[in-house]
């Protein structure tokens, strides 16, 4: 047979007949992006009817608590199940030891506290991290340049408490230090916090697609050094699967993998592996360079979004999170 038919059953098959109509590409289609899948992270600050530009994020900005409701209130109109909070603190409220973290009236809290008020029905996800509120700009506290794991552990427990007290529905540590899932659901559980849920950014790459949003909370300019000693290397799977599995034995309702576009590989494996919820997170340099591209004219933005949320959903992502969750969820609701 000649080498150059693509099968054996050419001209009887032929891959391209169930392509022709749209109708029938409806039909055919394997996977589906819908408004249920996305979470939409935002940025708080301090102030009254303030919203700030993010350079390095164009289309996205950090909002007050007041504006900030009114934005979760569209979202909630759009039929976004959840949104995840991300304060971008003061300077001079960051500190070595973090303390403002803990603080059950701290920027973050109150947020939530709003939102609950006004937009009851909304999911709201809480990073758990020190590094909005850490001089040093680490996710837990440094000693002798290394970031210390237990004594961090014990502060984003606190961290976590004062979260869920104000109402925050989904405790999302991002910090990578180890045990402190089991660290958090013991607390919670201490505190009659049984129900909030955790979710585990459990596999967490040290990535340099975090920059803008180490812009976005003002985290940037004070980090010193990487994240390596904590942040997973880029060149790593098996590990991922354990960082998992840990996490899922510590007690993680669903677990993260982190970036995603760069790791659509590390996302089906873990869905492959242990069958639970598992979400990704479009991070900030993923939207940073699909926007920048759109702006130049070079990518078409509405395509190139959604083409790549379906990416995640091909990889077995069960949620995203994603800076264009309302942009998104109108154009869904426009198809
Ligand atoms: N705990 C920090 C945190 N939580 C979410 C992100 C990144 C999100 C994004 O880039 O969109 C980061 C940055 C980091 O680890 O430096
Ligand atoms: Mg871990």
């Amino acid at each position: 047979m000649p080498a150059f038919l693509p099968h054996a059953d050419f001209p009887y098959t032929r891959m391209r007949r169930n392509r022709r109509h749209e109708w029938s590409r409806r039909l055919v289609s394997e996977n589906r992006l819908s408004v249920d899948d996305l979470i939409w992270p935002l940025f708080v600050i301090e102030g009254t009817n303030l919203r700030q530009p993010i350079t390095s994020m164009p289309g996205v900005e950090r909002l007050s608590i007041d504006l900030l409701v009114e934005a979760v209130r569209g979202a909630h109109d759009l039929g976004i199940p959840a949104i995840a909070l991300f304060p971008s603190v003061e300077a001079s409220l960051k500190t070595p030891d973090a303390r403002e973290a803990t603080n059950p009236d701290n920027l973050v809290c109150r947020a939530v506290r709003a939102v609950k008020k006004a937009v009851p029905d909304i999911g709201i996800v809480c990073d758990v991290a020190l590094d909005p509120f850490n001089s040093d700009g680490h996710d837990g506290l440094v000693a002798d340049g290394y970031v210390l794991n237990d004594e961090t552990v014990e502060i984003l427990v606190r961290m976590a408490v004062v979260q869920a007290e104000a109402g925050c529905d989904v405790v999302a540590p991002s910090d990578m230090m180890d045990g402190r899932i089991r660290a958090l659901r013991a607390g919670l559980d201490q505190a009659d916090l049984d129900h909030v849920q955790i979710l585990s950014y459990a596999a967490k790459y040290a990535s340099a697609f975090y920059g803008p949003f180490r812009d976005a909370v003002g985290s940037n300019g004070a980090l010193k050094g990487d994240k390596k000693n904590y942040q997973m290397d880029a060149a790593n799977t098996e590990e991922a699967l354990r960082e998992v599995a840990l996490d899922l034995q510590e007690g993680a309702d669903m677990v993260m993998v982190k970036p995603g576009l760069p790791y659509l590989d590390v996302i089906r494996r873990v869905k492959d592996a242990f069958g639970v919820p598992t979400f990704a997170y479009q991070v900030s340099g993923e939207y940073a360079m699909l926007k920048a591209a759109a702006q130049n004219g070079w990518l078409d933005w509405e395509k190139v979004i959604v083409e790549s949320l379906i990416g995640f959903k091909r990889a077995g992502a069960d949620a995203i999170l994603t800076y264009t969750a309302p942009e998104v969820a109108r154009l869904l609701g426009k198809r």
